[in-house]
């Protein structure tokens, strides 16, 4: 285990890719280390190259004493010429590398994660920013300037960060001491004045993380625009509505706005780095006019003086800017870990990632006065629920938009624990039961159900992992969902790719789709099956085409089906009517047509929307008679 449960903090931006790859984090350090040798190196090459030119120019030393000096500098030069080449190679295999230690550990983890985190917003965020290839919802683009980088390239950012400042004190080091053994006092002179140059540096490094962050909140809402204004999805919408023109002006403003303060941060740093730079590349031009008086005096040599001359103003550079840089790069990384502290701190549900247990049933499922409010709200969902779900008989559940039908089904698949109350599986409550046995208590095809652009078969045999489902039973599963013909005019049967994904991939319409989400729970083994909005996508004649198989499909199996469209509840032994938190009726529906309650108004309001029309027709039909 790579990252586990413990307070991040500094060292951590090294140990963290030691633990992951000793081998490339020692490589990199070395080509570092060897980057920040090089001006040092190249000082006294040059330096040597210049004295023993001059010296064969007077005849006071012979060509070869210059060979080694030659030797020095085409190897620095072949050196920095080739090290990026190379490491960008062996950087492309540390990435894969990285990925595969990495990404398997970031997912598995994701998968233990208690189910509130991912719906709760604010940790829905936190997710997104430690790992932002995971596509969580919660808006688009990105939260934090460190987002655009995947979890394991962040990882890795945070050590050649600290390389870069172990490379950067190395070279200054490198450079102050060697002046320092020429002429000691410009040396302290360079000391003096860096430090300073640094501490502002840092500073401003450390403030622009803050408008980026600032700014990447405006570009998130600009990349949202930019969404609509170009997804597939939104194509039908933007044309009947044509609201381009106006999201573009609104996109137009927020990239100004985040530009603006790109602009002011860059501005800013430039006025500070480049006045940093005046005052390090004056005070070194004075340095270098005192050094000519060195050179007269004969204290340095000539072939020293030029080259201390051009290792000078590379220093004044590296100090203007690069400090700048990394300093707001660690900021981030800082930021990144303590995300990360917070992030393994995430509750995670026990073996949440277990395969459903084969051959559960029960005989009851009783919820006894259940109350439940989403965690971080104060609004009472469930005030006091009470009701059974026996084996084998088909329940409704019935009521207004948002009155709490699908809550239910997420306190029966265990997604939360969070409530007063019981659960009771045959007597035991649902907190006491394994995820396994809970995953393989229920199958759920819920409103928003997946799509996966996978073969016909595979998109049903995931919902039995282990595949002991046939070819046949799913077959059968298709036949009972109506899916039949369909599939007998795909070219390649339950083979074919659905989706568009793949070059071969057929997208199949919104119906169709539904009707493969409603086959792969007839796969499932599990004893109950949940069916949230089942039919919404589906052609009246399909619906009851549906209906009508749906006592095959439910055969020997308990279901619960969530509908607005009331004809369904006939199918019900039980309907339970939920209002403001509670069960206010139950029953089948005619002992509750004639308990003359919500459920009949609901059910006559429908009724009388189709009668109305209906009768409309009979009576413009009888007018035309006459
Ligand atoms: N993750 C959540 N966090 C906070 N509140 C939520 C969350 N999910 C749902 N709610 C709220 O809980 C209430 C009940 O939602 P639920 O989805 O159970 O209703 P429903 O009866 O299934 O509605 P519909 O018929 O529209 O599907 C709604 O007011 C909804 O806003």
């Amino acid at each position: 285990m790579i990252i586990e449960k413990k307070k991040y903090g500094f060292l951590d931006m090294v140990l963290i890719p030691f633990k992951v790859s000793p081998m490339y984090s020692i490589i990199f350090a070395i080509k570092y280390i060897a980057d920040a040798l090089m001006p040092t190196l190249s000082i006294f090459a040059t330096a040597s190259f210049i004295n023993n030119a001059i010296m064969v120019y007077n005849g006071e030393a012979s060509l070869s004493s210059v060979y080694l000096s030659i030797a020095l500098i085409v190897g620095i030069m072949i050196y920095s010429t080739l090290i990026n080449s190379l490491m960008s190679f062996v950087d492309c295999k540390r990435n894969i590398y990285f990925r595969r230690r990495l990404v398997p550990e970031m997912l598995e983890k994701l998968a233990r994660l208690e189910y509130r985190h991912i719906e709760n917003p604010e940790t829905a965020q936190l997710i997104r920013r430690v790992c932002p290839n995971i596509n969580f919802v919660y808006g688009g683009g990105m939260i934090n300037s460190y987002e655009h980088q995947f979890f394991q390239n962040n990882v890795w950012e945070m050590y050649t960060n600290v390389l870069g400042v172990l490379e950067f004190i190395i070279y200054f080091l490198g450079i102050t001491i060697t002046i320092f053994t020429q002429v000691w006092w410009i040396a302290i002179i360079i000391v003096l004045v860096s430090v300073p140059v640094i501490y502002f540096g840092n500073r401003a490094g450390g403030k622009n993380y803050g408008i980026y962050m600032e700014k990447s909140k405006v570009t998130r809402q600009a990349n949202y625009l930019s969404e609509v204004m170009m997804s597939r999805e939104g194509t039908e919408e933007r044309n009947i509505f044509g609201y381009v023109e106006q999201l573009n002006t609104e996109y137009g403003k927020k990239l100004k706005v985040s530009a603006v303060l790109w602009l002011k941060a860059f501005a800013r740093n430039t006025i500070e780095a480049r006045l940093c730079g005046m005052v390090v590349i004056l005070c070194f031009t004075g340095t270098m006019l005192a050094l000519v008086q060195s050179v007269t005096n004969a204290t340095i040599t000539i072939g020293m003086f030029i080259a201390l001359m051009g290792t000078m103003f590379g220093l004044s550079n590296k100090l203007s800017w690069d400090v700048n840089d990394l300093a707001s790069k660690i900021t981030e990384k800082r930021k990144f870990l303590k995300d990360l502290t917070k992030f393994t701190e995430l509750e995670e549900q026990e073996d949440a990632t277990s395969k459903p247990k084969k051959n559960m049933t029960f005989n009851k499922i009783e919820f006894k006065d259940v109350s439940f409010k989403y965690p971080g709200t104060d609004k009472l969902i469930l005030d006091g629920v009470s009701f059974v779900i026996e084996n084998g008989k088909h329940y409704s559940f019935v009521g207004v938009n948002g009155a709490g039908k699908t809550t239910i089904t997420k306190l029966i698949i265990g997604l939360y624990t969070n409530y007063e109350g019981e659960i009771l599986v045959d007597g035991k409550s649902i907190r006491d039961l394994t995820q396994a046995e809970i995953k393989g208590l229920s199958a759920v095809v819920y409103q928003d159900f997946a799509k996966y652009n996978m073969s016909l078969y595979d998109n049903l045999a995931i919902a039995d992992i282990d595949n002991s489902n046939t070819y046949e039973q799913a077959e059968k599963a298709i036949e009972l969902v109506g899916l039949s013909d369909a599939v007998t005019n795909l070219e390649n049967g339950m083979d074919t790719l659905l989706g568009k994904i793949g070059k071969d991939g057929v997208d199949i319409s919104g119906g169709e789709w539904q009707r493969v989400a409603m086959a792969r729970i007839v796969m499932s083994n599990a004893p109950l099956k949940i069916l949230d909005e089942p039919t919404a996508a589906l052609d009246p004649i399909s619906e009851s085409a549906v209906y009508h198989n749906f006592e095959q499909i439910s055969k020997g199996k308990t279901t619960i089906f969530i509908s607005h469209r009331l004809g369904s509840t006939k199918l019900a032994d039980i309907i339970y009517v939920l209002a403001n938190g509670k069960i206010v009726e139950s029953g089948c529906h005619s002992a509750l047509m004639a308990e003359n309650g919500l459920y009949c108004d609901m059910f006559n309001s429908q009724v009388e929307w189709y009668r109305s029309d209906v009768d409309e027709k009979e009576v413009t039909g009888d007018a035309q008679k006459e």
